[in-house]
């Protein structure tokens, strides 16, 4: 069996690493962040993206107002528009009250706009003019507004290519990618997939009654050779997984994910049943420290029958 060797990581807030490329990058990071340019981060999803943005911040001179963070891909443009300008009451259906916009929140802070490509043109139009002018009208008013932020963006996706395909104002893009930084994905991390597996290991340990203390030799190959298109926050979740799903001391093989044991994942039609069954499973496993017996006693059924749910559930 393979115990994990514990590298100690360097921390950059909450981002962790060993690799001699990220060590340059927040590096990079950190020397930038001294300056007010506007920063675009470049990466892949789930790459900690979001943690950089706030350890940019947090080695600013701005370290000490606020800092905000808004996911454009998550909203609808209504809901964006009105989280970043704000509105007057009455300036909608559904606008009861005033409400002050994440622009005047930030004032002499820092802004975080992740998925910036999915930014609506007209709302572009006016983050421009924050840049530009350093004001903005909230939704339904005619007051100018004052504020004195410093954006850092980020995108997986190329701004250059978005631009030529009429998508994104091209003004807008020299604007917020004065400083460009191309934050590696997990797999070209040296060492940083193992370091984050001693990493979660100790956490699930630490917050569950199962202790693990080993990884199985294939199963271990099967994660660094693995190539993480999730990046941390997928590695984080097959850890999860993994230590909810199997028992004892060693994480099996079998304890992962079928992607990552080359196979294709269970019958992906969804079934709301069979899901809300799988969540139960999981949360009991989770609950119990991984004891089967405990688990099937908790659910009035025999280990077998458990054992054969979670087969079919694709759970094991
Ligand atoms: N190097 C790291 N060390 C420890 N945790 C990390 C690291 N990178 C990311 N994480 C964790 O992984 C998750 C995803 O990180 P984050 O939200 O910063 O990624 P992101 O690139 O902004 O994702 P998305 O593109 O989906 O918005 C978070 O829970 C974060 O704490």
């Amino acid at each position: 069996m393979t115990s994990l060797t514990r590298t100690e990581p360097a921390a950059y807030g909450r981002l962790l690493t060993t690799a001699p490329n990220m060590h340059a990058f927040m590096a990079q990071a950190e020397r930038v962040a001294r300056t007010e340019a506007s920063i675009l981060v470049r990466g892949q999803t789930g790459s900690g993206k979001e943690l950089v943005a706030r350890y940019i911040h947090d080695q600013s001179r701005r370290a000490h107002g606020p800092f905000h963070a808004i996911n454009c891909a998550a909203l609808s443009r209504e809901l964006m528009a009105s989280e970043l300008f704000g509105h007057k009451r009455g300036a909608f259906t559904g606008a009861t009250q005033d409400r002050i916009g994440l622009l005047a929140l930030t004032d002499g802070g820092t802004l975080f706009l992740d998925e910036i490509a999915e930014m609506p043109m007209d709302i572009q139009a006016g983050l421009l003019r924050v840049l530009q002018d350093r004001c903005f009208t909230p939704l339904g008013s005619s007051e100018v507004v004052h504020t004195d932020i410093r954006l850092v963006s980020a995108t997986h996706e190329s701004l250059r290519r978005l631009v030529a395909e009429g998508r994104f104002r091209e003004d807008l893009m020299y604007r917020i990618r004065v400083v460009p930084l191309y934050l590696p994905p997990l797999r070209e991390r040296p060492g940083d997939v193992e370091m984050l597996l001693g990493h979660h290991l100790q956490r699930l340990n630490a917050s569950n009654e199962r202790q693990v203390r080993h990884i199985a030799p294939e199963a271990l190959e099967a994660l660094l050779t693995y190539r993480w298109p999730g990046n941390v926050r997928e590695l984080d979740n097959v850890m999860t997984y993994a230590h909810a799903i199997g028992e004892g001391e060693t994480i099996a093989l079998i304890d992962l994910p079928p992607e990552l044991r080359g196979e294709a994942p269970p019958d992906e039609a969804w079934n709301p049943v069979e899901e809300a069954e799988r969540e139960q499973i999981l949360a009991l496993l989770q609950q119990h420290g991984g004891q089967r017996q405990v688990v099937a006693d908790a659910l009035g059924i025999s280990r077998a029958t458990l054992w054969r749910r979670m087969k079919t559930l694709g759970l094991q």
